[in-house]
């Protein structure tokens, strides 16, 4: 019989196996509030213009070919990249101290972050807020680091947990490595005011803490890139050291082709380009080298003032209609008069709603009401049109009362 007679059948993953539920459920009114994956007032996915337009101009062009990409990805993506997320007038962009690689979207971006963190760097704790995206702790642990969590998110207030946060950050060992969310924190939708930002900021350079932005959202948090990008902006313009992994899943669409990158903005040019000559040590024996067409397409909007002004424009539109989907579902629950205080769901920002659902209350609404949403409580907003918020309004309405 089979080697591998003994293998046992893995669990769904906590998000990605929502919509596999999901997709298993016949009934009509089914919803599916699980991944943050963005759809339109339809229902239906999105590709943004300014996307099929860039694969027009890339179809259209002749001289192109399927080469390999170096071990670092597209050129023109990585620099086009580093200025989007740090700005184009960055003083670490002009003198040259930023190592930026290609990756496989925010995954892999992470992954060899932390992979190259654990091969050289001297301390391997890293922390990470609570809650947390699932495969944050994941993602670290395997690529061999220590995973401990600091508080971020107060359930009583629905907001932030700020003292609790300056404590544990205040506690860890110095140089320890910080996990923090650029924008748009999944799953709370709780950021800081840019003033705590300040604060957060003076602290982990007292202590030499190490920032390793994760920035899946750019964009989608306040409708503005540069907006949304200022807390990792305001770690840059002190002069000191930062990670920073970018997605381009959401902001531009491209979930599924895979696109992001790592930068690491180092003391200087000299260490910066050491670091991208042992970043592709670790790059080269994991993937050897990342896929060709969907940093093509990033390049060729980034690069064009046309395509990127259009981007900017249909982004905000994304990002209006989520803002638009939490008024009207917090409406439609004061209609009901359904108990309780509904007003974090305008408060949060990003894709998603922390309800404040508990897990029973959400497996209430999957098995009455064909509601599909992580057991967290967490709702993804986009998920959400007009003619379907009554249907959610509905189920909240009896899981509560
Ligand atoms: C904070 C954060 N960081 C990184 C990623 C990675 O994204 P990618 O590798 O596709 O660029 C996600 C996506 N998280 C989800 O939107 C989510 O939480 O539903 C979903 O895509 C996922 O993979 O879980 C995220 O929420």
């Amino acid at each position: 019989d089979s080697v591998f007679t003994n293998i046992t059948r893995a669990p769904e993953d906590p998000i990605l196996g929502v919509t596999v539920a999901y997709n298993k459920d016949s009934d009509p009114s089914k919803l599916n509030l699980g991944v943050g994956a963005y759809r339109t007032e339809e229902g239906k996915p999105l590709v943004l213009n300014v996307v099929r337009q860039a694969e027009q101009k890339l179809v259209n062009d002749p001289s192109r070919v399927k080469e390999y990409l170096p071990i670092v990805g597209l050129a023109d993506f990585n620099k086009c990249s580093a200025k989007l997320i740090f700005g184009a007038d960055s003083p670490a962009i002009q003198e040259n101290r930023v190592a930026t690689v290609q990756c496989l979207s925010g995954t892999g971006s992470l992954r060899v972050g932390g992979e190259f963190l654990a091969k050289h760097y001297h301390e391997r704790t890293v922390y990470i807020p609570q809650p947390t995206w699932g495969n944050h702790p994941k993602i670290f642990t395997l690529a061999g680091l220590s995973v401990k969590s600091y508080r971020y998110y107060d359930p009583a207030t629905r907001g932030l947990d700020f003292q609790g946060l300056l404590e544990d950050l205040g506690n860890a060992p110095s140089g320890a490595i910080v996990l923090l969310h650029a924008c748009a924190h999944n799953p709370t939708g709780v950021d800081p005011t840019i003033e705590k930002w300040e604060q957060i900021r003076q602290l982990m350079r007292s202590k030499a803490l190490l920032p390793f932005f994760d920035s899946a959202y750019q964009g989608f948090a306040s409708g503005s890139l540069d907006a949304d990008a200022q807390p990792v902006r305001m770690f840059v313009a002190d002069g000191g050291e930062c990670f920073a992994a970018q997605s381009y899943a959401k902001n531009m669409g491209l979930y599924g082709e895979r696109v992001g990158a790592l930068s690491i903005v180092c003391k200087t040019a000299d260490v910066a380009s050491r670091v991208e000559s042992q970043l592709k040590l670790v790059i080269r024996p994991m993937y050897s080298n990342p896929p060709l067409h969907g940093a093509s397409i990033v390049a060729t909007i980034l690069k064009d003032s046309n395509l990127y002004n259009e981007w900017t424009v249909e982004l905000k539109a994304m990002a209006d209609r989520i803002i638009s989907m939490r008024k009207q579902l917090l409406e439609a629950l004061q209609a009901r008069g359904t108990p309780g205080d509904w007003t974090h769901i305008i408060k949060q920002i990003g894709m998603f709603t922390f309800t404040g659902l508990n897990s029973e209350q959400v497996a209430f609404m999957t098995k009455e009401y064909h509601i599909y949403m992580t057991s967290d409580g967490r709702i993804s907003m986009a998920g959400l049109s007009t003619k379907t918020i009554p249907h959610l309004a509905d189920a909240m309405h009896a899981a509560v009362t």
